[in-house]
């Protein structure tokens, strides 16, 4: 019998020490709102990922049944749409995730999809996928992260203001990064390559000299508070820093990780801003809760602020080193062409906002639908969706089938179906869905 074109998922969250303690972990409470999820939230434990999706690692399952969507894509391809099952097999293009950041995040990057292959081949254990990882971030609350490698003059103000960091990058490096950085015009090769040389030079730095020089810059940092690094940059000041490198400190004790805030951006995103990052691109989310949707693997190199394998010489020589102000990281939504609001719905200014990152394999929508009976309706389009409600409820329907969706649920939606989604709130309040889609 051909599979119905929605349906709901129980999904799996997994714990990784960063996540949020208990029902703080909006992973954790969207995973326990499906009734047979055999989830008990234990407060004292983390979690960090909920994961939706055919990724075999946290493979989603038909609630009605406890199929796995991978079973249920492999029999019914059509679910997927031929040309997306034609071009990546009887699986979700995307892996769709819920993050619930409680401690920073390894400082990672995920490999393009030449040096995948060569890592899942080298070592399948530590790099379970031959894919590439580029990864989009929509925050669900206030978040911060390190993403990119900041403009190199922010890179070569810190060099010259915060000693400790200078002495672990390596007087050599430091200068001659520092000469690259304020060259006028010269070829962004040679500068990438000085930015390389010295975050090679701070990465290789022995665990004696950091645990040295993080004692000097804890110190340094509680010493000279606001005038920390001669008062900072304009994008991160010097209290600022303070805060976060006694933060970090705090949580990861001595560990390289925390002078890589000097060399990436560190980025606040208020409920809907967004960040793409390529594969090669180094970051580290610090802190909130986020909608995430990437290209299905779970690749990730690392080289501090974890306890899990780190690879810092493949993480060193993998970076694309981009440098860019902050506001070239994060990613503007535009209005979504292809959903239809109603009368209410219009007048309730609600919105249907697309993220579409520079890649096939997925894109984003999120409807805000404000007040009692604001609907939203999709155009068909031919390709699969998951969609999950973080916040509100109301109604989901494709042709016949209708049902109810309040936070934390989470449906499957087959290609070509037409998609409708009805508010059940009250005027002033919001129901909040996420789409993640594919449709070459
Ligand atoms: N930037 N976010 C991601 O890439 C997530 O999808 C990853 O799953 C996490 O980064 C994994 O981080 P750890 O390996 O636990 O340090
Ligand atoms: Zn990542």
């Amino acid at each position: 019998m051909a599979q119905a074109p929605l349906f709901r998922l129980q999904c799996g969250v997994n714990s990784y020490e960063w996540g949020k303690k208990g029902s703080e972990s909006a992973a954790a409470r969207y995973a326990a709102a499906t009734p047979s999820a055999d989830l008990t939230i234990q407060a004292d434990k983390p979690y960090a990922e909920l994961w939706m999706g055919t990724h075999p690692s946290n493979p989603s399952k038909d609630l009605n049944t406890g199929r796995t969507l991978l079973d249920l894509c492999a029999e019914n391809q059509s679910l997927l749409s031929e040309p997306v099952s034609a071009r990546y097999g009887a699986k979700l293009p995307f892996l769709f995730k819920v993050l619930s950041v409680n401690k920073a995040l390894s400082i990672q990057a995920h490999p393009n999809k030449k040096l995948a292959e060569q890592l899942h081949a080298r070592d399948p254990k530590n790099y379970p996928d031959d894919n590439h990882k580029p990864e989009m971030a929509i925050a669900i609350t206030p978040f911060e992260g390190l993403c990119g490698f900041r403009p190199l003059g922010e890179v070569a103000h810190f060099l010259e203001t915060v000693k400790p960091l200078r002495t672990l990058v390596g007087e050599h490096e430091a200068s001659q990064f520092i000469q690259a950085a304020k060259e006028q015009g010269g070829d962004e090769a040679s500068k990438k390559k000085a930015l390389q040389k010295a975050f090679g030079g701070l990465m290789s730095s022995s665990s004696d000299d950091i645990d040295r020089e993080i004692a000097s810059l804890v110190a340094l940092a509680k010493s000279e508070g606001a005038d920390f690094a001669a008062g900072g940059v304009p994008s991160t000041k010097g209290d600022v820093l303070v805060e976060l490198v006694t933060r970090l400190h705090g949580q990861y004790g001595s560990d390289i990780g925390i002078f890589v805030l000097f060399f990436l951006n560190f980025v606040t995103l208020q409920p809907g801003e967004a960040l793409f990052l390529v594969a090669d691109d180094i970051h580290a989310y610090v802190s909130g809760d986020i909608i995430e949707c990437m290209a299905a693997s779970d690749n990730v190199v690392r080289a501090g602020l974890t306890p899990k394998f780190k690879d810092v010489s493949t993480l060193v020589d993998m970076l694309t080193y981009n440098y860019a102000p902050i506001d070239e990281q994060k990613m503007n939504p535009t209005e979504y062409p292809y959903a239809t609001l109603n009368r209410t719905a219009y007048s309730s200014g609600s919105a249907v906002m697309l993220y579409d990152p520079p890649i096939e394999e997925f894109s984003v929508v999120r409807s805000l639908l404000r007040g009692e009976g604001a609907k939203a309706t999709f155009d068909p389009l031919e390709g699969p969706s998951i969609v999950i409600c973080t916040n509100g409820k109301g109604t989901i329907a494709v042709g016949e089938a209708k049902h109810d969706i309040e936070e934390g649920h989470i449906y499957f939606v087959g290609s070509a179906a037409e998609l409708i989604l009805e508010s059940a709130v009250g005027q002033e309040e919001e129901f909040t869905t996420f789409k993640a889609f594919c449709e070459i």
